[in-house]
């Protein structure tokens, strides 16, 4: 931030270079805490499933990018395929948001998630 950036992907390139990197999903809350809100923090990394975009904003992300999918999405079906990708994330993350009593996508918090980290605080 003080050399002007003006956002960060929290990505570990898909984990293609180096697959025995961190997940990015465990290093998101770190760069969360470390920024401060000050600039958008976006994520990318595994996201499969709504769950997991609920997973990403609930850690503090402010969007979520994904990868493979589409490539999934259009190799089986062309265009109509990356549509029903985003379609599927889209109806799965309303699903869970409605689950999780969260009307919108600023009422997802911290607390929607347990993480190892809460779990092996919580043991002590
Ligand atoms: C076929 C393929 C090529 C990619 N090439 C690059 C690349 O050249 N540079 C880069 O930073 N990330 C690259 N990525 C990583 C993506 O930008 C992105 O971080 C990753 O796909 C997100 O994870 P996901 O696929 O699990 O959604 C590539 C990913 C795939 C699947």
């Amino acid at each position: 931030m003080e050399v002007g950036v003006e956002g960060i992907i929290v990505s570990n390139h898909g984990a293609r270079q180096l697959d025995f990197v961190p997940a990015a999903i465990d290093a998101l809350e770190e760069v969360v805490l470390a920024v401060k809100g000050r600039i958008p923090v976006l994520f990318d990394g595994g996201i499969r499933r709504g769950t997991d975009v609920f997973k990403a904003l609930a850690l503090g992300a402010q969007a979520v990018m994904i990868g493979r999918p589409v490539i999934y999405g259009l190799a089986a079906k062309g265009e109509y395929g990356v549509r029903r990708v985003i379609e599927m994330l889209k109806d799965e993350l309303e699903l869970t948001m409605a689950l999780s009593g969260c009307p919108t996508l600023t009422h997802i918090t911290r607390n929607h998630v347990k993480t190892e980290l809460d779990h092996r605080h919580s043991r002590l």
